[in-house]
């Protein structure tokens, strides 16, 4: 039984992986998912300069998930660009993922110029839940910039490259982003990002968690495998197959990879149960995926996946 899989032009011994935000602040933590059973890590979603983030307290774990409304904090692009350039000379060979995000065009284009002069020969994983000019929405949910963000950048970067994305909720919004998606060589897309602004209370200090933005933030964890799971499924359907899919979103055990990948995942990425149970948790998720393949007497993944059943 094998759990490898092929990503963006590249193979790795399993399918599964950190989600950006989670275990890849700095090197200890890189490092850590690098020595784990993951099969690769993509680091913090890296700006042009370094980024304090929001006040603390930013992320607050609940008993289904979390909320976390970090502000970006992370090291600057060329810190992780250094680090993997670096990793990739100890691991020759691997493909590791490098996560960068802009406050607008212009930044993405010189992100990417960074990237093109340096050594780095990964996949870039743009995060296009980034801000977008005040009173938009979020640029995942502005679909002309979407489209215009997209073209001017495989305009100039002509390496693997994926994209992150926000949770959609309306079929129609699944339709309108495949149709822009399906014009660019994308290596994959990434479904999906926390589910933006949710609030949780502490119902004894009748208080918000989380300091910024009065307590409105991201929610990830089993709270989002559903959105998760719909999004996967729904951008399986609808894209043209060169274009693979990673899902994330709601992983807590084997079982939760089996129905990504039955949606149509072709790797996924751990998160909230990342952060809750560090990387030792990849050994787990392994032993329970292989125990439910060999049950079901699949092979490797292609037996199943994207092979979702209809009523
Ligand atoms: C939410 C943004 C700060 C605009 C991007 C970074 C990010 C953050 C974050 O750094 O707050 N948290 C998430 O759950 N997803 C993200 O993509």
């Amino acid at each position: 039984i094998s759990t490898a899989t092929t990503l963006a032009g590249s193979n790795f011994d399993n399918c599964m992986m950190n989600a950006s935000g989670v275990y890849c602040m700095d090197s200890d933590e890189l490092l850590a998912v690098e020595n784990s059973k993951a099969a690769t890590f993509v680091t913090k979603s890296g700006t042009l300069q370094p980024r304090k983030g929001n006040p603390e307290p930013r992320y607050f774990e609940t008993e289904f998930g979390s909320i976390n409304s970090m502000g970006l904090p992370n090291n600057g692009v060329d810190y992780y660009l250094d680090f993997v350039s670096q990793d990739q000379i100890n691991h020759p060979g691997k493909t590791y993922f490098l996560s960068i995000t802009g406050f607008n065009l212009a930044e993405d284009l010189e992100l990417l110029q960074k990237v093109t002069d340096s050594d780095f020969a990964g996949v870039v994983e743009l995060n296009l839940s980034c801000p977008n000019v005040p009173g938009k929405p979020q640029t995942g949910y502005d679909f002309e910039t979407v489209d215009a963000i997209l073209k001017a950048v495989f305009d100039v970067y002509h390496k693997p490259l994926g994209v992150k994305l926000p949770p959609y909720f309306d079929i129609i919004h699944f339709d309108q982003m495949a149709e822009i998606l399906n014009k660019y060589p994308l290596s994959y897309v990434n479904s999906i990002n926390s589910i933006g602004n949710g609030l949780y209370i502490n119902d004894d200090t009748e208080t918000v968690v989380i300091k910024p933005k009065q307590g409105f933030g991201g929610i990830g964890g089993e709270y989002v495998k559903p959105t998760a799971l719909a999004n996967v499924h729904a951008f399986y359907q609808r894209l043209n197959k060169d274009i693979q899919i990673i899902g994330t979103g709601g992983i807590q055990t084997g079982k939760d990879i089996f129905e990504h990948i039955l949606c149509g995942a072709s790797m996924v990425q751990v998160g909230t149960a990342l952060m809750v149970e560090g990387p030792v948790i990849f050994e787990r998720l392994t032993a329970e995926l292989e125990a439910i393949m060999a049950e079901k007497g699949y092979d490797n993944i292609e037996d199943f996946r994207g092979k979702l059943n209809y009523l």
